[in-house]
């Protein structure tokens, strides 16, 4: 069975999305599960793009082993200097540098002649080799260049070291007949082409970035490029668990498979949506909430008599245990234990007694414990060490544009209370907060969703703001009063201030 490599980019084009800035720890912290996951190869950043990304893609490199780490560059020689230097603690490094090959983006974007850029791109090549044997060359916007042309420019760089080549559809153009045509074109005209290994990096801004990577795939693509749940620039990059699943669940007729712990994509999912405050909608494919539900009467029929009438993939597959006991305030700590295990939390013994408390103010206030709740609940209430915690808070309303806010947190151990007023109920919450903590922050943005079922749903708040030198940091807090998930997820957002 041929073997297909897994190379994800979250934390490199996924971070690209609008208003995602992932700190250090953030990143760290995807990394760690995207071990877990079993990816072969994680692109982790641009280091020569900010020291902020520097510093991530080196602690990444220095603590992440057992698994190729990436950086990427432009063919620009500093740029490659920075990246090597960013994975100089990496047991098996890569840098990913590579230039623009369509007649637009060399004229337009690069104002270079097309045999300039094939120097640029050798001598990066060749740059980039002193530092690392494994150096991957992308060919941006492959997909609207010449043929020709960009078989010039992969035999060029496959002659100067490249170990492999990318050929993307940076814009998210192709259709997947057409993609396959490109890389079968590859295969076939690029000399030395089956001494390196073929990347596909599909954008989705015309909804078929899965379907062009599994075209690239069928026409002898040996790797692909993706994100946990398709984040990324614009509409967004091929979602990877979607990828997985479909070589996954067809391996036996189409004689390809990934090295993939599939039971750990849904967590990834979560963590991935959880941090970088970008939700997954509810109809996705795979890790949607719904993608395992049955809701109408003639299927919940069929998967009644056989589940495989309408289920092509178990949940438990990727990680989502089928539910058969019902979690209330009835229910006890051996209960909710179990329940926790099954979807994947290891709760220590020092925990339970704290979570199983919270559990019961949540269930107090709700008929059923969903999944979601428990979700939440591990993330903002178990080990998180938050030094800033909301205690208590009531809000008077004065008329239609004014609130008055008390609030009671608890901060380095110390319980500080103090009130302000704003301009509406939350405005009014986040002055109190900034008052008692002294840190004045911008907010940047601010939404409130439903993250569980039931008429009491927990609200998970997220709030982005930015400090005065313009660190960006994203804070979350749930709870059934959605004043309160946006107490929390303030104090959240300010607890991360160093
Ligand atoms: C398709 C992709 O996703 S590519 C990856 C996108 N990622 C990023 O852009 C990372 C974040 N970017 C940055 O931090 C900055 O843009 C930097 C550090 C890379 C460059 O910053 P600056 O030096 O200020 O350049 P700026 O961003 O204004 O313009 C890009 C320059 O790089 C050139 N360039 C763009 N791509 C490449 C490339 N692959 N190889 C060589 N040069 C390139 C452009 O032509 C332009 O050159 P010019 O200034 O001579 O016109
Ligand atoms: C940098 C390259 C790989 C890229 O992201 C693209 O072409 O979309």
């Amino acid at each position: 069975m041929r073997k297909l490599y897994i190379f994800d980019t979250t934390l490199r084009d996924g971070e690209q999305s609008l208003g995602i800035t992932l700190n250090v720890h953030e990143k760290l912290e995807i990394a760690r599960q995207l071990v877990k996951l079993g990816v072969d190869i994680m692109e982790v950043g641009f280091p020569a793009s900010s020291p902020g990304d520097f510093e991530s893609v080196q602690t990444i490199a220095k603590e992440i082993k057992g698994i190729t780490i990436c950086g990427l560059t432009r063919c620009v020689q500093k740029d490659i200097d920075v990246c090597a230097e960013s994975l100089k603690y990496s047991e098996s490094p890569r840098i990913h540098t590579g230039i623009a090959v369509s007649p637009l983006h060399m004229a337009k974007k690069l104002r270079l002649q097309p045999e300039q850029v094939i120097e640029a791109a050798v001598a990066a090549v060749k740059h980039a080799k002193k530092y690392v044997h494994d150096v991957e060359f992308y060919a941006e916007d492959a997909f609207r260049s010449d043929r020709p042309f960009l078989a010039k420019i992969l035999e060029s760089v496959i002659a100067a070291g490249a170990t492999t080549v990318n050929i993307p559809d940076t814009v998210g153009y192709a259709t997947p007949w057409e993609y396959g045509e490109l890389i079968s074109f590859a295969k076939n005209n690029v000399k030395n082409i089956d001494t390196v290994r073929i990347s596909v990096h599909c954008h989705n801004d015309l909804g078929m970035a899965t379907a062009n990577s599994l075209a690239g795939i069928a026409a002898g693509a040996e790797q692909i490029e993706g994100t946990i749940n398709g984040i990324g620039e614009r509409a967004g990059n091929t979602s990877l668990e979607e990828v997985i699943m479909a070589i996954y669940t067809r391996k036996q007729q189409y004689n390809i498979d990934v090295n993939i712990n599939t039971k750990e994509i849904a967590a990834t999912s979560r963590l991935v949506s959880a941090i970088t405050g970008v939700p997954v909608p509810s109809h996705k494919a795979i890790v949607g909430a719904n993608a395992f539900m049955h809701a109408s009467g003639i299927h919940q029929d069929g998967v009644l008599k056989e589940k495989q009438t309408y289920e092509i993939i178990e949940p438990e597959t990727i990680g989502v245990p089928r539910n058969e006991i019902v979690l209330s305030a009835r229910s006890g700590r051996a209960a909710l234990k179990h329940r926790l295990g099954e979807l994947g939390y290891t709760v220590e013994k020092e925990q339970i007694d704290p979570l199983y408390a919270e559990f019961l103010k949540l269930a107090d206030k709700k008929k059923e414990i969903y999944d979601e709740d428990l979700h939440v609940l591990m993330g903002f209430n178990v080990g998180g060490g938050k030094r800033i915690q909301i205690k208590n808070l009531s809000v008077v309303t004065n008329g239609v544009a004014s609130a008055t806010a008390t609030v009671t947190l608890e901060q380095a151990g110390e319980t500080l209370t103090d009130a302000a007023t704003g301009n509406g109920p939350v405005d009014a919450v986040f002055k109190a907060i900034e008052r008692i903590t002294g840190k004045t922050v911008r907010l940047i943005d601010y939404q409130i969703r439903s993250v569980s079922r039931g008429s009491e749903a927990l609200g998970t708040a997220t709030v982005k703001i930015a400090t005065a030198d313009h660190h960006v940091i994203i804070g979350r807090g749930s709870s059934t009063d959605i004043i309160e998930s946006s107490a929390k997820a303030y104090a959240d957002a300010l607890s991360k201030i160093n």
